[in-house]
């Protein structure tokens, strides 16, 4: 422990050092788990949702059987945002980009956290396109000598956040609806030195199988266990059999979105309040995790859960 006795120099060190910890707090960015505690996030934005309907686009298959209503999502984002704010995470909200993105539920597509550097994706869908403009204001704040905002070089390589984990030292990617194979070699390129980059095939819609992102069908859980639909998967990597204790999750509650969880830390997570779910949420504590049920149905019917609606800065 530093013990200052003289006053003055106490004092100038407590001035010098207040502001540098604050930086450190508040505008660093980390991410080398899922599951690591949560302390800073984006989540979704529920004001302006589909205010001009001329531009709406129906981009996944859940969305063809009727968008929410805009009190609903109120309800629910202001629950969503209440746990994480009681929780102690610092809770953002992308800024209002315009009438022509319809849709800003979702920021985990936008990009990702991988270490310490920042993904920026390029999304196929044209409504989401501009989408992360409303999250600008938070990469301007990422302090760094180096370039740590990484862009896709091509307007070709897809790829999405939620197609993204990264844990125990893997990045998992999967080739999905939405990121493509650019998309998997460019993440080799970029963070190939630091991580194993795991590849990870969905089953395609002309193959029966409705999974948007990887998170659809996977996602760890405390230390060691991990939500998976197997299904999914054309077929399930070596890193995943390996390394998690799996806890299997069948495709009508796959279907609600049961994988789509958001941890808050290693022993605690947030899931849906739902009759199919919750056999999960019931195995999920009995791997000694807590479980905190929140009503979120209309998110959902737009195709993301909460961590599709949710967009972590840092975990440490
Ligand atoms: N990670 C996710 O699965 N995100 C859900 C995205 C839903 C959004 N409406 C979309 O289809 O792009």
């Amino acid at each position: 422990m530093l013990i200052i006795t003289n006053p003055i120099i106490g004092l100038i060190f407590a001035v010098r050092k207040a502001p540098l910890d604050s930086i450190e707090l508040i505008k660093t960015i980390k991410q080398y788990s899922e599951t690591h505690t949560l302390q800073k996030v984006i989540i979704g934005r529920y004001e302006n949702y589909s205010e001009a309907p001329a531009y709406v686009e129906l981009v996944n298959e859940d969305q063809k059987n009727g968008l929410p209503q805009k009190e609903q999502l109120k309800e629910e984002f202001d629950t969503f945002r209440q746990v994480l704010t009681e929780a102690g995470v610092e809770v953002l909200v992308p800024d209002y980009v315009g009438k022509f993105v319809y849709d800003q539920l979702t920021p985990r597509d936008l990009g990702m956290v991988i270490g310490e550097k920042f993904l920026l994706c390029n999304m196929v869908k044209k409504s989401r396109r501009y989408e992360s403009a409303g999250i600008f204001r938070y990469l301007h704040d990422i302090p760094g000598h180096e370039a740590n905002i990484i862009i896709p070089d091509s307007p070709t390589c897809f790829i999405e956040g939620g197609d993204i984990l990264v844990d125990k030292g893997n990045i998992f990617v999967a080739v999905s609806q939405r990121t493509n194979q650019e998309g998997v070699a460019f993440l080799e390129e970029q963070f190939g030195s630091e991580f194993n980059v795991v590849p990870v095939e969905a089953r395609t819609l002309a193959e029966g199988e409705n999974v948007l992102h990887l998170d659809c069908m996977f996602n760890p859980v405390g230390g060691r266990a991990a939500l998976i639909y197997e299904e999914g998967f054309k077929q399930v990597p070596r890193e995943i059999l390996d390394n998690y204790d799996l806890i299997r999750v069948n495709k009508e509650q796959q279907r609600e979105l049961a994988t789509n969880i958001l941890s808050l830390s290693q022993d605690r997570i947030i899931s849906r309040d739902h009759s199919l779910c919750k056999p999960i949420n019931e195995e999920i504590r009995k791997a000694g995790i807590d479980v905190v049920e929140i009503k979120f149905d209309a998110a959902p019917a737009t195709g993301g859960s909460f961590r599709c609606c949710s967009l972590p800065l840092r975990r440490g």
